[in-house]
């Protein structure tokens, strides 16, 4: 059996709130990246990652290189083709303008199938990079300690899967090539100029301070707008998100005015600053064109003057406005590009975060398999804390014949759920030593340690998919007929069958389209399929119908025959019927009774 799925049929993680508690997107979205923090390691990082690409990134490379020189060939062939004009206005040949003309042509459908095939690389170069990147994440979340998990929150582990990879793809897909074609632009237009007329590169230079300060000052302006809007826009998503998860329970208080009210505001405020940040970036452009325009009347005026002074020709003047506007395009991008970068940065830097996470410790050199043990159960001083400064089991000592049944009880937080997380060795003690069948847990494999536990929670937790892969999930390999037998036993055959599909239901989410009830003996059904050696019951604190509870004490009784068991138990009933019952306070076994056999 695949150890790991042997795992998850015990619906757990940490092993109750990990798997729970699945949801988060609207804070996720909340979390707008921004800043990097290491922007050149991570930047150095990602090219490692790139790096895996070299022969598409030289290809690439050349492209933008090749498109760059055909861009700046353009104004130069037009300033000729201008020359040559007013030459065969003057009687001369029309041949050298038909070629020049022919040769323009070639220039711009050359130009614009190198941008197409450009974009057309880059974007698959980025859309296998992020492939890489979410398969390495996913990978390395399957290692990671759930304490990870816990000190961040699901919604911010699911954000690096979405948001931040898709800023990475984005980043690299537009960034990337709006970086390497602008410099080539920049750099080649300003020795162009420089080539052709220092003098009126020098009148083209004068708005270029302004341009750049403007650029800056309203980008900045509109970067904390956007950015407001991002906040605006997680916290609508988070409050629409609750308010549909609780409906229920807005509903039976009657606080539907009040989410409306609160929903009104945050609406209210993400159209205000929505509002804002659209006519601040609308202002960009028509002061860009005036600048622009004022940058070109600078050129023309100068070129005139130096056309009548100097005898520079018409082309050059049509030339050197080629190249001005080449020169400034860029310019004009600068700070998008640089916001984008920036944000994809931040975004690459919250993956490598977490594929940098340490992983589980591996397993002690020639750990043991645990394998079907008879399942003594040893806590031998037993203390631990999530975090190092909160310690939450003192010292905890007891043993649990093979066979047993072991009822933990005790008021909410006192750490019944520790107990079991510790066993299961979804975290390890951090004093004092728990055995299994007579050996330190931690001289097992840990997944032979978790495939030993079968779970069952109160909210089991059921992956989309029909009823028969879900009891399935016990034991992949288990044939149609066990998957029945297994379902006989926990009694849940009745209602399966009951079902137009039966076994072949499909669940919606989590299983929402059955009972509390159902769902607990599809549970079982899965346990009695693993056939694991030791059990943890969670047991059902909601009200399920009679006639449900007693089928599902029934099976469970089933299951426990033979079997050392942990129930977190809530019922009377239960703690009358155990081998032995610890009463857990502030960590502590404040009381313990063994039941009198007779
Ligand atoms: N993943 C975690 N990270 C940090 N602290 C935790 C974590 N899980 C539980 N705790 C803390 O450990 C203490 C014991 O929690 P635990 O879940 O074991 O209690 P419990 O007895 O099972 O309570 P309940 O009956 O309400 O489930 C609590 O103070 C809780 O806040």
């Amino acid at each position: 059996m695949a150890e790991q799925d042997r795992r998850e049929n015990s619906g757990s993680g940490s092993y109750r709130g990990f798997l729970r508690g699945g949801k988060g997107l609207g804070r996720s979205k909340q979390q707008a990246v921004t800043k990097p923090q290491h922007f050149w390691s991570t930047l150095g990082r990602l090219w490692c990652y790139l790096g895996r690409e070299k022969e598409q990134l030289s290809v690439i490379f050349g492209m933008v290189l090749l498109e760059g020189a055909l861009a700046l060939a353009g104004p130069y062939l037009v300033g000729v083709a201008v020359d040559a004009v007013t030459a065969y206005g003057q009687g001369g040949s029309s041949a050298r303008l038909e070629q020049l003309i022919f040769m323009l042509l070639t220039v711009y459908l050359s130009t614009a199938a190198l941008s197409a095939g450009e974009g057309w690389l880059i974007v698959g170069v980025s859309q296998r990079l992020v492939a890489v990147l979410r398969r390495e994440l996913f990978t390395k979340l399957q290692k990671v300690p759930l304490v990870y998990i816990d000190t961040r929150g699901h919604g911010d582990v699911m954000s690096r899967f979405t948001n931040d990879i898709d800023i990475v793809s984005t980043t690299v897909s537009q960034a990337a090539s709006q970086i390497m074609g602008g410099s080539i632009a920049i750099v080649g237009s300003l020795v162009m100029m420089l080539w052709l007329s220092p003098l009126l590169t020098l009148a083209a230079m004068i708005t270029v301070p302004l341009l750049v300060l403007l650029t800056k000052a309203i980008s900045r302006r509109t970067g904390q707008l956007f950015k407001e809007q991002q906040d605006q826009l997680g916290r609508l998503n988070a409050h629409a998100e609750e308010t549909i998860s609780g409906i229920e329970v807005i509903r039976a208080y009657n606080h539907e005015a009040k989410a409306i009210t609160e929903f009104n505001l945050i609406n209210d405020q993400l159209c205000q600053v929505g509002l804002k940040a659209q006519i601040w970036s609308g202002f960009l452009m028509p002061i860009m064109n005036v600048i622009n325009n004022i940058g070109f009347a600078a050129i023309a005026i100068v070129g005139g003057i130096l056309a009548v002074n100097q005898g520079i020709t018409v082309g050059v003047i049509a030339s050197f406005l080629g190249y001005s506007r080449q020169f400034v395009r860029p310019l004009n991008d600068l700070g998008n590009t640089f916001n984008t970068l920036q944000s994809g940065v931040a975004g690459a830097e919250r993956v490598i975060e977490l594929l940098d996470t340490a992983e589980e410790p591996p397993d002690p050199p020639g750990a043991a398999v645990l394998h079907k043990p008879r399942g003594e159960v040893i806590f031998d001083r037993v203390s631990f804390g999530y975090r190092p400064d909160r310690p939450i089991l003192h010292a905890i000592s007891f043993t649990a014949v093979a066979g047993s049944s072991i009822a933990l009880i005790g008021p909410t937080g006192a750490g019944k759920t520790t107990i079991v997380n510790l066993l299961t060795r979804f975290y390890d003690v951090t004093g004092g030593t728990i055995y299994i069948d007579g050996r330190d847990i931690r001289d097992y494999t840990r997944d032979s340690v978790r495939s030993t536990f079968g779970i069952v929670l109160q909210d089991t937790y059921l992956f989309s998919g029909t009823i028969r892969d879900n009891i399935r999930y016990g034991r992949p390999e288990a044939s149609d007929t066990d998957v029945a037998a297994a379902a006989a036993k926990a009694n849940a055959a009745g209602f399966i069958e009951r079902f137009p599909l039966g076994y072949e239901t499909e669940l919606t989410e989590n299983g929402s389209n059955l009972s509390q009830g159902q769902r607990q003996l599809l549970a079982i059904a899965r346990v009695i399929l693993a056939d694991p050696s030791i059990l943890v019951l969670d047991e059902a604190t909601s009200s399920i119908d009679t006639r449900t509870e007693g089928y599902i004490q029934a099976a469970l009784k089933t299951i426990m025959q033979g079997r050392t068991t942990f129930i977190i138990a809530h019922r009377l009933n239960t703690i009358r019927d155990v081998d032995m019952v610890l009463e857990i306070q502030d960590g502590r076994i404040a009381a313990q009774r063994l039941r009198q056999r007779a």
